[in-house]
C-alpha cells in the first residue's frame, strides 16, 4: 500500500473539452444487464429506500436496492415489481433463515434480478457459502457480495462468483465502526478503493463517505463502476426517515443499519443516529447530480463516463475546502 489520501484530498485535472455543452456528456453506466442513467445508488437502508422509491427510481431508469429489514414483505415486493414490469433489486443477509428465502424465491420462480449481501464484514466464509448458494438456486440473479476492504477480499469473492463486490468498512456518515474497533476504511476509502479496483475483474461499488458530488466522479476516477451514498439521500420528501421539525426547520432522521435504533438492542452496535436537513424532492437532487457530472465529464475531456478513468490528479496537501462550505 503507497499514499492513502481521502477524497477530499484529491483533485482532478482537467483536459481540453471536447463537448460544446456539458448536455452533450452522457453519465449512463451499464451494470449488470441494465443501463442505469447514473452510477449512484441510495444506501440499502432503512432511512434511505423503501418498495415507494424504489419503484420510482427502477421507473425512471435509476438503480436502487431495497434493504433487508423488512424480511418478510421482500418476497412480495419482487412479485410485485415483477408485476409492473420493473426490475427487482433487493439485499440478503447470511443467516439460517436467509437459504430458506433464497429457495423459496426459487420455487416461486421469482427471480430478482439484483441480490446484494449485506454485512459489515463481507471478507468471511459466511458470505462465501451466500454467494454459491444464490448462484446454485437463482443462477441468472446478478450478485453484490460486500462490504470489504482488501484486493484478497475482493478477488475471492469474485472468485466465489460474486458479480459485483462492494467496497467500504466504515466511511459511512453513522458509521462509528471505525471508532468502536480501530479497523476500516474511515478516513482513506477513495484509496482503499483504488486498492481493491487494481485487483477487481468485475465491477466495484464505492460504498460510504461521499459528501459532495464531486466525490462521484473521484470514485469513477479511482475504479467504482456504481458509487452507493446514504447521507446525501437522506433529507428529501420522499426519504422513509421520520420527519421532525426544530425552531421552525425540517429535518429527516438517518441512522445506521447496525445502530440500536435499526437492531432494536444495545448489541454489537457500529451506527448512530443523527438529523439532516430537509432537501425537498429527490428528483431535483438526481437531476443535479447528472448536470455535476456531466460537468465532469466535460473537465475530463470527453463525452462518456469513461473519460473520468483517465484523467490526471494531485493529492493536494491541506483539505480541498480551505475552510469553505459548499452552501
Ligand atoms: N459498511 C460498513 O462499514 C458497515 C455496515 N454495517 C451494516 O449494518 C448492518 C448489520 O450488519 P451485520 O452486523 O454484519 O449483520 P447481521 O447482524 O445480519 O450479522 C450477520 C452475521 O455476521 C456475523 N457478524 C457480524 N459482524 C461480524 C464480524 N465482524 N465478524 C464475524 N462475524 C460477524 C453476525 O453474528 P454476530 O452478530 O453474532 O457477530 C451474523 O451471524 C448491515 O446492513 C451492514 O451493511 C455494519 C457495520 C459496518
Ligand atoms: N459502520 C456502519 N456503517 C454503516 C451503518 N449503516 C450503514 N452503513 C454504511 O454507510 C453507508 C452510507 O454512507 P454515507 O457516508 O453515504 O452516509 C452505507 O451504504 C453502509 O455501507 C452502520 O450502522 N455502521
Amino acid at each position: 500500500m503507497d499514499t492513502v489520501f481521502d477524497y477530499e484530498d484529491i483533485q482532478l485535472i482537467p483536459a481540453k473539452s471536447i463537448v460544446n455543452s456539458r448536455s452533450e456528456c452522457d453519465t449512463t453506466v451499464k451494470f449488470g444487464n441494465y443501463t442505469f442513467k447514473l452510477p449512484v445508488v441510495p444506501a440499502n437502508m432503512q432511512t434511505i429506500i423503501d418498495e415507494k422509491l424504489a419503484i420510482y427510481l427502477a421507473e425512471n431508469n435509476y438503480f436502487y436496492i431495497l434493504h433487508r429489514f423488512n424480511p418478510e414483505k421482500r418476497a412480495d415486493f419482487v412479485k410485485d415489481m415483477k408485476a409492473r414490469g420493473l426490475y427487482a433489486s433487493i439485499s440478503v443477509g447470511v443467516k439460517e433463515e436467509e437459504y430458506s428465502f433464497i429457495t423459496h424465491l426459487a420455487e416461486e420462480q421469482l427471480t430478482p434480478e439484483f441480490i446484494t449481501i449485506d454485512i459489515a464484514h463481507g471478507h468471511s466464509d459466511s458470505v462465501i457459502k451466500m454467494i454459491k448458494h444464490i448462484k446454485a438456486t437463482l443462477p441468472e440473479s446478478f450478485v453484490i457480495a460486500g462490504n470489504v476492504g482488501t484486493p484478497e477480499a475482493v478477488r475471492e469473492l469474485e472468485h466465489a462468483g460474486a458479480d459485483a463486490t462492494k467496497v467500504g468498512i466504515g466511511p459511512g456518515k453513522v458509521c462509528i465502526t471505525k471508532i468502536k474497533t480501530g479497523f476500516g476504511t474511515g478516513g482513506w476509502q477513495l484509496a482503499a478503493l483504488r486498492w481493491c479496483a487494481k485487483a477487481a475483474s468485475k465491477p466495484i461499488i464505492a460504498d460510504g463517505g461521499i459528501r459532495t458530488h464531486g466525490d462521484i466522479a473521484k470514485s469513477v476516477r479511482f475504479g467504482a463502476s456504481m458509487v452507493m451514498i446514504g447521507s446525501l439521500f437522506a433529507g428529501h420528501e420522499e426519504s422513509p426517515g421520520e420527519t421532525v421539525e426544530r425552531d421552525g426547520k425540517l429535518f429527516k432522521e438517518y441512522f445506521g443499519s447496525a445502530s440500536e435504533y435499526q437492531k432494536g438492542e444495545r448489541k454489537n452496535v457500529e451506527g448512530k443516529k443523527m438529523y439532516v436537513e430537509y432537501k425537498g424532492s429527490i428528483e431535483d437532487t438526481l437531476v443535479e447530480m447528472e448536470q455535476d457530472l456531466q460537468s465532469s465529464i466535460s473537465y475530463a475531456g470527453g463525452n462518456k463516463l469513461s473519460a473520468i478513468r483517465n484523467v490526471d490528479y494531485v493529492v493536494v496537501k491541506n483539505s480541498i475546502f480551505n475552510g469553505d462550505r459548499i452552501y
